[in-house]
């Protein structure tokens, strides 16, 4: 039924450029810093990942919603971009233990969603011209008033948004008699995190994105870890200095992506945004302190600098992507803290860095 209704729609970026297709569902307006994922699969946890808040999602797999989507594979409580940019939607889907159409779900979390859009040129003028904002709308003629609307919505440079994802209560994970106990700094966290940190046999406390170290502190935990999240990292001083405080008491401490990139700037290594990101589910990264490569899911915009990071008196370069030579992990030397650019629970994704959960209940073992 709702594909009768499908409407024209247009895709406007800050450059000028236009591109076109027809909505999915839903009519109307979504803006956006517009970023593509080459994973080929993995759809639902793309859209629900929190990191991803603010930002317009262009696909590059030909069809998307062709296996449905399952409650228990979202990766957190409801979908976090800001809009869908899609080739071919598939209206039905054939997975057998599937639970919803991809189109259900996009509407019961009211997502402007469009297809039939010439994606490989959109992607191309994109890695050519850089991450840029951008707007998604049914209002094919009303082309002015979205370049306006457009000129205000703000770069996501300097933004600060984990504040808009994080949980606003504390709240537990997992079995409260397992051996390990974590304090998790909430800023965007993927619920595979908490998975793979429970599996270990480890009780996780989940806390806002402002919290002090004191309040993780009182939770007696044997270690913390800082969460992946959307946005800039710069502004997040809160979660700095809660960095610091850790690091000072080197207690062991655990980060991923923007978490480690708050590892970073609470040492004093400033982060940068990239031309465009890594989003996808086959980046290839060099583990140098075992040599060996590791093909991992990455979801990021900025980076870490890499001058400041390899003369730094007190951190080691642990992990570099191996199509640019961006830092991808650092580790501070002689001490319980370590982190990643990337995202070893996958979700999407392949589980080579897995191994990383299992570093980090090392490190709270030993200690
Ligand atoms: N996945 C993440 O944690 C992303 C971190 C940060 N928002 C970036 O884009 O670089």
């Amino acid at each position: 039924m709702k594909y009768q209704k499908r409407k024209k729609a247009l895709i406007l970026l800050a450059d000028g450029t236009i591109f076109h297709g027809k909505s999915i569902g839903k009519e109307g307006t979504a803006f956006g810093e517009v970023c593509f994922n080459t994973g080929t699969t993995g759809y639902q946890e793309i859209f629900t990942d929190p990191s991803y808040y603010g930002q317009l999602m262009v696909t590059t797999n030909a069809h998307i919603g062709n296996y449905g989507t399952k409650a228990d594979e979202s990766e957190s409580d409801a979908i976090k971009i800001s809009g869908l940019i899609c080739k071919n939607f598939s209206f039905h889907y054939s997975r057998p233990d599937g639970d919803k159409s991809l189109e259900e779900f996009l509407d019961d979390n009211n997502l402007l969603a469009i297809s039939d859009v010439d994606t490989r040129a959109l992607v191309s003028h994109i890695r050519d011209h850089g991450a840029m904002n951008a707007v998604i709308s049914t209002e094919v003629e009303n082309v002015e008033g979205l370049k306006k609307q457009l000129s205000e919505v703000p770069s996501m440079e300097g933004l600060e948004l984990a504040s808009q994802v994080s949980t606003k209560e504390p709240y537990c994970y997992g079995d409260e008699n397992a051996t390990y106990k974590i304090a998790a700094l909430d800023i965007g966290i993927k619920k595979n995190i908490l998975r793979n940190l429970s599996k270990r046999d480890a009780y996780i406390k989940v806390f806002p994105y402002n919290s002090k170290f004191e309040d993780l502190e009182a939770f007696k935990p044997d270690g913390y870890f800082l969460s992946n999240g959307p946005g800039d990292p710069e502004p997040l001083l809160e979660a700095q200095a809660v960095a610091k405080e850790i690091i000072k008491r080197d207690l062991p401490l655990f980060g991923i992506c923007l978490g480690y990139q708050v590892i970073a700037l609470a040492n004093g290594i400033s982060t940068y945004k990239m031309h465009n990101g890594h989003r996808g589910i086959n980046h290839p990264v060099k583990n140098l302190l075992t040599t060996k490569g590791e093909i991992t899911s990455q979801n990021h915009g900025f980076a870490i600098n890499r001058e400041e990071t390899e003369n730094h008196p007190d951190i080691e370069i642990t992990h570099v992507h191996l199509n640019d030579h961006t830092v991808a992990g650092i580790k501070l030397k002689n001490k319980n803290c370590f982190s990643v650019q990337y995202h070893p629970e996958a979700s999407p994704g392949p589980n080579d860095s897995v191994y990383l959960f299992d570093q980090f209940i090392q490190n709270m073992k030993k200690n």
